[in-house]
C-alpha cells in the first residue's frame, strides 16, 4: 500500500504529484481569463436581450424551471399531459411561463445561442442570478453535472473552466488554434488538457511517467501561452513562470533535503523537551514535596523553606509533640489536675509542683507505651537515644562514607554518653554484617522503636495578673483544657482578692462564666482560623472538677456536669466560631483521687485529638535532634535564658553542626512551636529565651506589687503606680528586686518588653526637639486612672474633627492587652498629648499629638477600639491633612494586625455616622467594605438619614474611595 513517503521517494508517484500541482497551477492561470470572458459573455447577452424589450430592465424573479418548457430534453420527464412533472417542474412556483419582463426567456435563447452543444447544462445554473451574476451564465457552458453550487470561477475547477472555453462559441475567436469540435475532431490544445485532468485524476496507481509528465508540461504551457489572448494576460504568463520551476523543482531532493532537516530540528526539539520535562518533573517533585513542609515552614519566605528542604534531604523524622494548655480561673484545681497526668507527681516519686502557680508552668513528659507520662528529664537518655539511633542507621544505609570513615567519625565523639548509647546499635550492625545484609535488620529495628511522642504540659496561673502575658503563648499548635470548678456556679462573683482585672479586662464584678468565655475566645483568636478559611479541628477539652463534692449519684454528677458546660456555651452566638473548637468528650474528675480512671481516660483522648491535628506527623530534619538536645542540656542547668553566641558555640560542638543560618532557621521553628522565645529581630537576636516562663516572670517585676523600695525612690515609685512612668531610678529598684535571671539580662529584658509592647518610650514633643525618645517608659496596661467624662476627649465640641473610625473585633472579644499593646505602638509614634503638665493617658484612653494642630485619641470599650483626629482651631480645614488620616489609619491597623501574625483579619474596619454629635459606643457604625457595593447606607441612630459613600470614607479611606470611584467609572 503507498505511504505518504512513497510520495517523496517514488519517482513516478512524485511525477503524480507535480502532475497535480502542474494542474492547479494551470487552473490558477486561466482563472482571471474566464472571469473575464464570462463578463463579457454576459454583456453582450444582456445588451442584446434589453435592447429588443419594450422596457429594458432585468429581470431576478424567474428561476430556471420557469423558463424550460416541461418536458425538456435530460431535465424533466413529463411525457403525459396529465402526468405531473416529478423533477424540475414539481411545484406550482416552478411551473413554465413566460418571463414577466420578456427578458429571462429570451436570455435563455441567447444562452441556447452561444452553446456550441444541443443542450446547455440548466441544472447547473440559477436563473434568478442571471442579471446579476455572469459566473450563473457561464455555468450553463460546463458539464451537466456537479457544479450547481459553484458560484464563481474559483470555486469551479480546471476541467469546468476548460469546458466553459470548450463550450462556449464565445471563445472561438480568443485562441489561435481552432478548438475541437466533438469527439471526432482532433485534438486542440484545451481537449488535451482537460484529457491531462482527467488522467491525472483516474491514475490507479498515483503514478505518472516521466514522458506523460513531460507532456503535460508542455500541454499546459503552451495553452497558457497561446498567443491570441492568454500570452497577454499577467495571471497566465505568471503560471507559465511556475509551471517551468515546478518542471525543473528537484523535488525529491528538496524534499529530503527538508526531511534531513526537519529530522535534526524534531531530535533536537525532543531533547529539549527531554530536558525541559526532566526539569519540570523534578520541581514538581519538589513542589509536591515543599507543599508537605510543615505549614510554620510553608509561611517562612523562599530562601528559609529552601533550606528546611535542603535539611530534610539529609534525613527527616516525623515529629509529634504536643503542647498541652491548661487554662482556666485560679484554685479551680488545674495544678492538682496536671499533678495527676504526669506519673512522677502521681506516683510522689517526684515532689509535686507547688500547688497555686505563679505564671506558668512546663512540664516536659513522654509518652510511655503503657500510656503513662513520664517526666522528660529521666528519659533524656532514651530520648535522644533512640532517635539518634535511628538517624545513625539510616544514615549509614545511605551514606555515600565507607565504614571506617564513619567509625572515625563517631568515634570523636566518645565523650557525647547519649550519642554513644544511640549509635551502639547501628555501629554493632556496621561492624558485624555487610550492608545489605544489615538493611534488613536495621529496617526492623527502626520499625520496632514507635514514633517519640512528647507532651508539654503547660499549667497557666489562673490569677488575671497573668493573663496579658498569657497571650503570648497562645496558638493553635495546642490542645487546650479547660478547667472548671463544678462547685461554683457560672453565676458566681470571682473573688476581689484575685487583684486587679483589668489585666484582661476582667472588672470587679467578673462571674466564672466571663472567665470561661475568656478562655475559649482567646483560644479561637490565637488560632489562625477567624476568617473561616480552613475547617477548625476540635482542640479544647472541658473539664470539671471537685466532683467529690458535688452531690447525687455518679451519673447525676455526669449530668450536671454536662448541664454546667451546656449553659455556659449558650451564652455564645449561636453561629459561634467557638464551638466548632470544643471536643465532644467531656471529663469530670476528682483530684483528691489520683487513681481516679478519668485521669487515664483523658490523657489518651488528648492523645487522640493531637493525632487529629493538620500538625500530627509534620516532618523535621533528624539532624536537628542534636541542637534539640543542646538545648535541654542548657535547660538542665537552669538557665533559663542564653546568648545566642552561647547556642553557636554549642552547635559547633554537635556532630552535624547547623551553621548559623540553619540554626536561625530552627531556633524560629522552635519558636513557632512555642518551645522557646527566639525573635530574629533587632538586638533580640541575639538571645535565645529557653523557658518561656522567663518572660513572665520579666513582665512580672514591672508590677508593683509589695516590693521593699529604697526611700529615695518612693516619690518617683508612687508616680509609676499611678501614672505608669517607669524612670530609669524605678527601673534599676525593680531590677534589684528582682531575681539574678531576671537583672542580669536587664538589657534583654528591655528589649523584649518593648518587643512585645509592654512598655514604650515616649517622645519629646517641645518645639524643635520633636520625635526623640525620652529616657524613660511607660507600661500602658498599669494606666489605672479613669479618663474624665469621655465625651468631652472623644467628641469635642466645635471642633473639626473626622468621623469616629472603629476596629470591631470578631466574636465580640477583644482582650484589653491589644489596646494597651497599641497604646505602646503610638507612644513610640507620636508624642503624647500633655493636659496642664500630665500625660493625657487613662485607663482605657489615650490621646497623641500629631503635629501643630491635630490631636489623635483612641479609646475602646467591650470589643471595639475606637480613633478619631481632632482638630485644635476651629477654621482649619481636614480637607489640607487627608493624607495624615490615612497614614494613621494604616500604621493603627497594620499594628493590631500585627499582633496575631495571621492571615485573616480578627477585626473589621467600621465608620461611625459622620452627623452623630456625640460618639456613642455600639452605635451608627457601618462596616467600611460594604460601602464597595453602595452608595449610602440609612444611619438609624440620628435622625433617620443616609450615610453616604463618601461622607463615610473620605477622611480616613480616601485612597479606597478614590479606588472606588474609579472602578464606578
Ligand atoms: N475537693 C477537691 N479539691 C480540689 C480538687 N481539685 C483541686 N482541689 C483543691 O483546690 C485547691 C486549688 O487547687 P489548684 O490545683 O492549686 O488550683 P489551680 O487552678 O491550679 O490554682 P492556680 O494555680 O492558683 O491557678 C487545692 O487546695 C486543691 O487541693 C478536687 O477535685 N476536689
Amino acid at each position: 500500500m503507498a505511504s505518504l513517503a512513497d510520495v517523496f521517494t517514488g519517482k513516478e508517484r512524485t511525477n503524480w504529484l507535480k502532475a497535480w500541482l502542474a494542474v492547479d497551477i494551470a487552473k490558477s492561470g486561466l482563472e482571471q481569463f474566464a472571469e473575464n470572458e464570462a463578463r463579457t459573455v454576459h454583456t453582450n447577452i444582456y445588451k442584446t436581450v434589453l435592447s429588443s424589450v419594450p422596457v429594458p430592465v432585468a429581470c431576478n424573479i424567474c428561476n430556471t424551471a420557469n423558463l424550460l418548457p416541461c418536458p425538456t430534453q435530460r431535465i424533466c420527464n413529463n411525457r403525459g399531459a396529465n402526468t405531473p412533472c416529478t423533477r424540475m417542474h414539481d411545484t406550482p412556483e416552478k411551473q413554465p411561463r413566460l418571463c414577466p419582463s420578456t427578458v429571462c426567456n429570451k436570455v435563455l435563447n441567447e444562452i441556447v445561442k452561444q452553446h456550441k452543444y444541443v443542450n446547455p447544462s440548466w441544472k447547473n445554473t440559477t436563473a434568478t442570478q442571471w442579471a446579476s451574476t455572469p459566473w450563473q451564465i457561464a455555468k450553463a457552458f460546463l458539464p451537466p453535472d456537479g457544479y450547481s453550487g459553484k458560484s464563481s470561477v474559483q470555486d469551479t475547477d480546471f476541467n469546468g473552466i476548460v469546458n466553459f472555453m470548450m463550450n462556449c462559441k464565445h471563445f472561438d475567436t480568443k485562441f489561435s488554434f481552432p478548438i475541437a469540435a466533438g469527439k471526432n475532431s482532433p485534438p486542440c490544445l484545451l481537449t488535451k488538457a482537460r484529457d491531462i485532468c482527467r488522467i491525472v485524476r483516474h491514475s490507479s496507481q498515483c503514478e505518472l511517467t516521466d514522458a506523460d509528465l513531460q507532456d503535460i508540461f508542455t500541454t499546459l504551457t503552451n495553452l497558457l501561452s497561446d498567443p491570441t489572448c492568454l500570452a497577454q494576460d499577467v495571471a497566465s504568463q505568471e503560471a507559465v513562470k511556475k509551471l517551468a520551476k515546478l518542471q525543473n523543482d528537484d523535488l525529491l531532493h528538496a524534499v529530503n533535503e527538508k526531511l534531513v532537516e526537519v529530522d535534526t530540528i524534531a531530535e533536537r526539539t525532543l531533547a529539549e523537551i527531554r530536558i525541559h520535562a526532566d526539569k519540570c518533573k523534578r520541581e514538581l517533585d519538589e513542589h509536591t514535596e515543599r507543599h508537605k513542609l510543615p505549614k510554620d515552614v510553608q509561611q517562612l519566605d523562599e530562601k528559609a523553606t529552601t533550606l528546611f528542604y535542603k535539611a530534610l534531604k539529609h534525613g527527616k523524622e516525623q515529629v509529634n509533640n504536643i503542647r498541652l494548655m491548661v487554662v482556666g480561673m485560679f484554685d479551680v484545681g488545674k495544678t492538682s489536675l496536671v499533678n495527676n497526668l504526669i506519673w512522677e507527681f502521681r506516683n510522689k516519686t517526684h515532689t509535686k509542683q507547688p500547688l497555686s502557680t505563679e505564671g506558668i508552668d512546663i512540664h516536659r513528659c513522654k509518652l510511655m507505651t503503657d500510656g503513662h507520662w513520664c517526666l522528660d528529664t529521666e528519659l533524656i537518655r532514651v530520648k535522644f537515644g533512640g532517635r539518634i539511633e535511628k538517624v545513625v542507621s539510616k544514615n549509614t544505609v545511605t551514606a555515600t562514607e565507607d565504614h571506617e570513615t564513619f567509625k572515625e567519625r563517631i568515634a570523636l565523639h566518645k565523650g557525647d554518653e547519649i550519642l554513644q548509647h544511640g549509635i551502639k546499635v547501628a555501629k554493632r550492625k556496621l561492624e558485624t554484617t555487610s550492608l545489605d545484609e544489615s538493611t534488613n535488620e536495621i529496617t526492623t529495628s527502626l520499625d520496632e522503636s514507635t514514633n517519640e511522642i512528647t507532651v508539654s504540659v503547660w499549667d497557666f496561673a489562673g490569677q488575671t495578673l497573668y493573663y496579658s502575658t498569657h497571650q503570648f503563648f497562645l496558638n493553635e499548635r495546642s490542645i487546650y483544657v479547660v478547667v472548671m470548678d463544678m462547685t461554683r456556679s457560672l453565676k458566681d462573683i470571682v473573688s476581689k482578692s484575685d487583684g486587679i482585672g483589668i489585666w484582661c479586662g476582667l472588672v470587679d464584678s467578673c462571674t466564672y462564666l466571663d472567665i470561661f468565655k475568656f478562655w475559649l475566645n482567646a483560644i479561637h483568636m490565637n488560632s489562625d482560623n477567624q476568617s473561616g478559611e480552613r475547617t477548625i479541628k476540635p482542640n479544647v477539652i472541658l473539664v470539671g472538677t471537685r466532683k467529690d463534692k458535688m452531690k447525687g449519684s455518679a451519673e447525676e454528677k455526669e449530668e450536671n456536669m454536662n448541664l454546667y458546660f451546656d449553659n455556659a456555651l449558650c451564652s455564645f452566638d449561636k453561629h459561634s466560631p467557638i464551638f466548632n473548637h470544643i471536643y465532644k468528650n467531656r471529663f469530670l474528675v476528682n483530684n483528691l483521687s489520683p487513681e481516679d480512671s478519668a485521669f487515664a481516660e483523658l490523657r489518651k483522648e488528648i492523645i487522640s485529638l493531637a493525632a487529629k491535628q493538620d500538625y500530627w506527623d509534620e516532618e523535621y530534619p533528624v539532624r536537628w535532634i542534636h541542637m534539640e538536645q543542646t538545648l535541654d542540656k542548657m535547660r538542665d542547668k537552669k538557665r533559663q535564658i542564653v546568648k545566642m553566641k552561647d547556642v553557636e558555640k554549642e552547635d559547633l560542638e554537635n556532630l552535624h553542626p547547623l551553621g548559623i543560618e540553619e540554626l536561625t532557621l530552627f531556633l524560629e521553628l522552635q519558636h513557632k512551636q512555642g518551645n522557646i522565645i527566639f525573635f530574629n529581630s533587632g538586638a533580640l537576636k541575639d538571645f535565645v529565651v529557653l523557658a518561656p516562663q522567663w518572660i513572665i516572670e520579666a513582665f512580672k517585676c514591672f508590677i508593683p506589687h509589695n516590693q521593699k523600695i529604697e526611700a529615695t525612690v518612693l516619690k518617683d515609685w508612687e508616680e509609676y503606680k499611678k501614672y505608669a512612668i517607669l524612670k530609669p531610678n524605678v527601673l534599676d529598684e525593680v531590677m534589684k528586686n528582682s531575681p539574678p535571671y531576671i537583672h542580669e539580662y536587664q538589657t534583654a529584658v528591655m528589649n523584649y518588653m518593648e518587643y512585645l509592647n509592654v512598655i514604650a518610650k515616649p517622645l519629646t514633643s517641645e518645639e524643635g526637639i520633636t520625635g526623640i525618645p525620652l529616657d524613660f517608659h511607660i507600661v500602658p496596661c498599669l494606666l489605672s486612672r479613669a479618663p474624665p467624662p469621655l465625651h468631652i476627649f472623644t467628641s469635642p465640641p466645635d471642633k473639626p474633627q473626622t468621623p469616629v473610625l472603629a476596629f470591631v473585633f470578631c466574636g465580640k472579644f477583644l482582650p484589653p492587652s491589644l489596646f494597651h499593646r497599641l497604646v505602646a505602638v503610638c507612644i513610640r509614634a507620636w508624642p503624647i498629648c500633655q493636659e496642664r503638665g500630665q500625660y493625657c493617658l487613662f485607663n482605657g484612653l489615650a490621646i497623641f499629638t500629631l503635629n501643630d494642630t491635630y490631636t489623635l485619641r483612641i479609646w475602646y470599650m467591650d470589643y471595639i477600639i475606637y480613633a478619631r483626629i481632632v482638630c485644635c482651631s476651629e477654621n482649619e480645614q481636614l480637607d489640607n491633612f487627608i493624607w495624615l488620616f490615612q497614614e494613621v489609619r494604616r500604621k493603627l491597623k497594620k499594628s493590631l494586625k500585627d499582633f496575631f501574625h495571621q492571615s485573616s483579619s480578627v477585626f473589621e474596619e467600621c465608620i461611625q455616622c459622620p452627623d452623630m454629635k456625640v460618639s456613642l459606643h455600639n452605635e451608627g457604625l457601618f462596616i467600611v467594605k460594604k460601602f464597595k457595593y453602595t452608595n449610602a447606607i440609612a444611619c438609624r441612630v440620628c435622625n433617620p438619614h443616609a450615610v453616604t459613600r463618601s461622607n463615610a470614607m473620605k477622611h480616613w479611606f480616601k485612597e479606597k474611595l478614590d479606588r472606588i470611584e474609579t472602578d464606578d467609572d
